[in-house]
C-alpha cells in the first residue's frame, strides 16, 4: 500500500468514529428536546447562548491546525443539523436565492435551516413579527458604501430585538454567459455592488450601460438569459446560474465587508463581548445631542457607531442610532441607559448582542 493510501485508510477510520460521535451527540440533543417539551419550554428549542458557550469552549480547547473560524463553521453545521431533527429553524432573508443576504443567513444558521426569501427588508420584519419565521437577517452597513437606510427605517415601526450580528466578506464578480468582456453591451446589479466597484468599472468597463436591479441574484438571472448582458454578483450566483467569470474580486477595497443583523422576538443573553444598539430622538435645541453623548463619555462607554435619519413626520428633525460596547445587563450600562432615556423625547433599546467584529 502506498503512503497516500495508508493515510487515507487512517482518515477513513477517524471518519467512522466521527460519524458515530455525531450521532451520539444528536441522540443527547434529542433527549434535551424531550426534557424541554416536558417542561413546556419547546419554544426554547433554539438556545443561542448555549451554542455560543460551546463555540467559545471549543475555540479555547482548539490546538490547531484548524483555525477558530473553521471550528465555528463546523459546529454551526452540527447545531443546525441537530435542531433540524426536532424542527429546522426558519430564517427570512432578502431574496431571491444566492444573494449575499442568503450567504449571511447560511453563515449564521447553517445549511440545515429553512431559508425563506423575502422580496423586501420590510417583509423580513413582518415575517418575523407574524411568527412566519424564527429569525430574519437584514443588511445594516457595508464597509465601502455605508449604512443601509431602509433597515434603519424599519426599526422605527417594529418591536423586534437585534439578537446577533454577522460579518460577511463581500467579493464581487463580473459574470456572463460567455465569460468574454467584448460581448457585453449592458451590465446588471444592485446599486450597492455597482458603488462598491465604481473605480474598477470606470477603468475596465466605462462605456457599458449600468442597469440597476433589486438584487445581485436578479442581475445574475438577467445575465443568464442574454448573451450581451453581464452581472455583478457573488460566486454563489455564478454557480447557481451557470455563468462564467469575466473578472473576479472587482470590489475597490480588499476588505469589503457587509454587516448583517439577526432580528427576532427574544433578546440575546450576555456573551463574552457585547454590543448594544439604541435609537432615540431629542429636543431640537442647542447642545442636546452633545449632552447625551457626554453621558456615554463620562461613563467610559465606547461608541462604535452613530447615525442619524430624518424623522418621517417632521422636517429637519432626526432620529439617532447609536451602537456601543456592553450589554444592557451590565450594571454600568443599565445606569447610563436610564440617564440617557430621561433626556430623550423617545428612546428604545434595539438589542444587546454578541460582538462578532
Ligand atoms: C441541545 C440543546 O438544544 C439546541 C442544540 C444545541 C446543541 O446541538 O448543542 C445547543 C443549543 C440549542 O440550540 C440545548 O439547549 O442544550
Amino acid at each position: 500500500m502506498g503512503k497516500i493510501d495508508e493515510i487515507r485508510d487512517r482518515i477513513d477510520k477517524i471518519d467512522e468514529k466521527l460519524l458515530e460521535l455525531f450521532n451520539r451527540r444528536a441522540d443527547l440533543a434529542i433527549k434535551i428536546g424531550k426534557e424541554k417539551s416536558k417542561r413546556n419550554e419547546s419554544n426554547h428549542f433554539h438556545v443561542p447562548h448555549r451554542e455560543r458557550e460551546i463555540f467559545e469552549r471549543m475555540k479555547r480547547l482548539n490546538t490547531g491546525p484548524l483555525p477558530a473560524h473553521s471550528i465555528e463553521s463546523i459546529f454551526r453545521e452540527i447545531f443546525s443539523a441537530t435542531l433540524a431533527l426536532e424542527k429546522p429553524l426558519r430564517i427570512a432573508y432578502l431574496g431571491p436565492e444566492t444573494t449575499f443576504s442568503h450567504q449571511a443567513a447560511i453563515k449564521a444558521f447553517g445549511h440545515s435551516s429553512v431559508f425563506e426569501p423575502a422580496s423586501s427588508i420590510e417583509s423580513i420584519f413582518s415575517m418575523v413579527e407574524r411568527g412566519h419565521v424564527d429569525y430574519g437577517i437584514v443588511p445594516i452597513e457595508n464597509s465601502t458604501e455605508g449604512v443601509v437606510n431602509l433597515t434603519l427605517d424599519c426599526f422605527v415601526d417594529s418591536n423586534l430585538h437585534i439578537s446577533d450580528e454577522v460579518l460577511l466578506g463581500i467579493n464581487l464578480y463580473l459574470l456572463s454567459k460567455t465569460g468574454n468582456l467584448d460581448d457585453i453591451k449592458e451590465m446588471y446589479s444592485h446599486p450597492q455592488p455597482f458603488a462598491q466597484c465604481r473605480s474598477w468599472l470606470n477603468r475596465h468597463a466605462g462605456g457599458i450601460e449600468q442597469i440597476p436591479t433589486s438584487s445581485t441574484a436578479v442581475a445574475a438571472e438577467m445575465a443568464s438569459k442574454h448573451k450581451h448582458a453581464a452581472a455583478i454578483a457573488g460566486k454563489l450566483a455564478a454557480e447557481f446560474y451557470d455563468l462564467k467569470i469575466i473578472a473576479e474580486k472587482i470590489e475597490d477595497r480588499a476588505q469589503n465587508t457587509t454587516r448583517f443583523l439577526v432580528i427576532g422576538k427574544e433578546p440575546a443573553k450576555k456573551a463574552k463581548r457585547n454590543k448594544t444598539s439604541v435609537m432615540f430622538s431629542i429636543q431640537d435645541e442647542a447642545g442636546s445631542l452633545l449632552k447625551i453623548l457626554q453621558v456615554f463619555g463620562r461613563n467610559e462607554i465606547n461608541l462604535t457607531k452613530i447615525q442619524s435619519r430624518p424623522l418621517r413626520n417632521r422636517s429637519w428633525e432626526y432620529l439617532f442610532f447609536v451602537d456601543f460596547e456592553g450589554h444592557i445587563d451590565d450594571p454600568g450600562i443599565d445606569k447610563v441607559i436610564r440617564t440617557v432615556s430621561k433626556r430623550c423625547m423617545y428612546f428604545r433599546v434595539l438589542g444587546s448582542y454578541p460582538w462578532n467584529g
